[in-house]
């Protein structure tokens, strides 16, 4: 036996065509010799490409989900089309073309299905998307956390600043900061018959509101307009961002090249953590955000925020509540303006609800149903965060409207995409508020493809505050002025994060009524 084996190996090994093989590598041989270390290199390169290529086409996951034909090799397409703001149209033209669950990218799903909501975003299982780690400034917070426990832990403390009680508290100084301050500085436009960009007196306004209802501070900005916290917020932002696209910053931070925005995120830092210290300093409690946050206890007496998570909580409101609040509110002045018989149907429910312009309270507003319905209707038509909401495909994939999605992919439902989707709205163009007046089954049926403060357990936390502040703001400036918007501006939509108009402002001129 012994013997046998190698004996029958040797027999095998003589048998084959070695000499032939080699003979065949000849040419191969000779290449070797004639070839640069360049071109060596080029051939490496070209050779990995292919290689990934291949692997992308023929084994990705995700083959079986129709896109555009560069979806399949990169992600890099999906970025540039953000990058241009442009994403939401391509979300409709891929639902159109390729159906309901479309590929946007080489690991990244678009779907536009209501059915699909409630799998995607009903539950922790599907957790936030890398994208969230931008706003992880000092920390994870009640907007970027990804881990389930962690959220449900920051939401007992968090949460009750979002109460009931808790906005109805801040519903006075919120008027006098807000609506009230911002009709008085529009009529010094008005008397001097002065064109005005409304988009920013806006954005003024709200980041006012904040500082009275967050951290207890006038910023005064109607009037000053500028305040430092303004340039440190958005270089923290940005330099999010980029350790976002590029994590290895997060760990070895390169201040030489990016000093402003370390500088700026220091001085954001250095400004909650010195507010936070004025207020243990005195003795008034205030009824605003920085309190609630302060004094939030566990069952057990234990204050549920440490330094560090205050400060992180605190600064993520500069962004989380602002501007979606004073770009939907833009957007529903441009709708206005465009459909003068709405504007004159809410102007006349307004002018009966409030005899004098000068009283206005919420719980005047609260139920004037043509108020609601283009308030409702102008979030339907302009969701300010379009943008679909990334979430994971947890482990073991899922089917979503008839397609298996494999896990780790991307997914999302954007709310631009849902609420444009001609098989769930009639005549999804128009801005139409009467959409919301018709039966209660029709609208309960609309509303179940209606996500501008998404759905599920990551939904809006600040829904309540914010449309006691559209209603107060717009019930305030249409009580007192009437607008006309100056021709040939550029109102199309665009992504920046949030929607924007293209243009970038809207110019209007405001006249006092009587
Ligand atoms: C018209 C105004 C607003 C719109 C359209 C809006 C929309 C949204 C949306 C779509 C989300 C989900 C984000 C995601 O999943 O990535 C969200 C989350 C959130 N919003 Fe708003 N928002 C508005 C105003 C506000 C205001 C005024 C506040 C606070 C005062 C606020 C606080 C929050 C918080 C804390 C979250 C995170 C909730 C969580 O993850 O548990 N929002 N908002």
């Amino acid at each position: 036996m012994q013997l046998i084996v190698p004996e029958a190996l040797s027999k095998f090994w003589q048998s084959l065509p070695l000499d032939k093989f080699l003979q065949s590598l000849k040419p191969l041989e000779e290449l070797a010799r004639r070839t640069t270390p360049k071109q060596a290199v080029a051939a490496l390169v070209l050779a990995y490409a292919a290689h990934f290529a291949v692997f992308r086409v023929i084994f990705a996951p995700l083959r079986h989900i129709r896109g555009p034909a560069y979806t399949r090799f990169s992600n890099l397409p999906f970025i540039s089309s953000v990058k241009n703001g442009r994403q939401i149209y391509d979300y409709c033209e891929a639902r159109k073309k390729y159906g309901k669950v479309a590929r946007m990218g080489a690991n990244i799903v678009s779907v536009v299905d209501p059915a699909a909501l409630k799998i995607i975003y009903n539950s922790h299982n599907f957790r936030k998307g890398a994208v969230y780690d931008a706003l992880d400034w000092f920390g994870p917070n009640i907007f970027s956390a990804r881990d389930p426990e962690f959220h449900k832990q920051r939401r007992r403390a968090v949460y009750p600043s979002y109460s009931p009680a808790a906005v109805n508290a801040m519903e006075p100084v919120l008027y006098e900061t807000g609506p009230r301050a911002l009709a008085a500085y529009i009529e010094q436009y008005a008397e001097a018959g002065q064109v005005f960009d409304i988009m920013q007196e806006l954005q003024l306004m709200r980041i006012d509101e904040v500082g009275a209802t967050t951290f207890g501070q006038k910023f005064d900005l109607i009037h000053q307009r500028t305040h430092p916290l303004l340039g440190w917020v958005t270089q923290t932002l940005h330099l999010g961002m980029l350790q976002m696209w590029f994590p290895l910053l997060r760990r070895i931070p390169v201040p030489q090249i990016f000093s402003s925005h370390y500088r700026s995120r220091a001085n954001l830092r250095a400004f909650v953590v010195s507010t936070i210290e004025q207020r243990r300093r005195v003795m008034e409690k205030k009824r605003d955000t920085l309190q609630v946050l302060l004094d939030a206890q566990d069952t057990d007496g234990q204050k549920l925020l440490g330094e560090q998570e205050l400060v992180s909580e605190l600064a993520i409101q500069l962004v989380v509540g602002n501007f979606p609040v004073s770009l939907t509110l833009l957007w529903t002045i441009n709708q206005l303006l465009e459909n003068p018989d709405t504007l004159k149907q809410l102007m006349y429910e307004l002018d009966h609800a409030l005899p004098d312009p000068n009283n206005i309270t919420d719980n005047k507003l609260v139920h004037l149903p043509y108020l609601d319905a283009v308030i409702r209707e102008s979030m339907r038509h302009r969701p300010v965060m379009a943008e679909g909401l990334p979430r994971v495909v947890p482990k073991g994939g899922c089917q979503i409207s008839g397609q298996f999605i494999p896990e780790g992919t991307v997914v999302f439902v954007s709310a631009y995409a849902l609420h444009h989707e001609e098989e769930l709205w009639h005549d999804p163009e128009t801005f139409r508020p009467e959409r919301w007046l018709g039966p209660a089954e029709q609208v309960n049926e609309i509303k179940k493809a209606y996500i501008p403060f998404s759905t599920g357990v990551r939904s809006c936390a600040g829904q309540r505050f914010a449309w006691m502040l559209m209603r107060l703001t717009l019930a305030t400036l249409l009580r007192r002025f009437t607008f006309e918007a100056m021709p040939n501006q550029n109102m199309k939509p665009a992504m920046a994060v949030f929607m924007v108009p293209a243009g970038g402002k809207y110019m209007v001129r405001a006249t006092k009524r009587a």
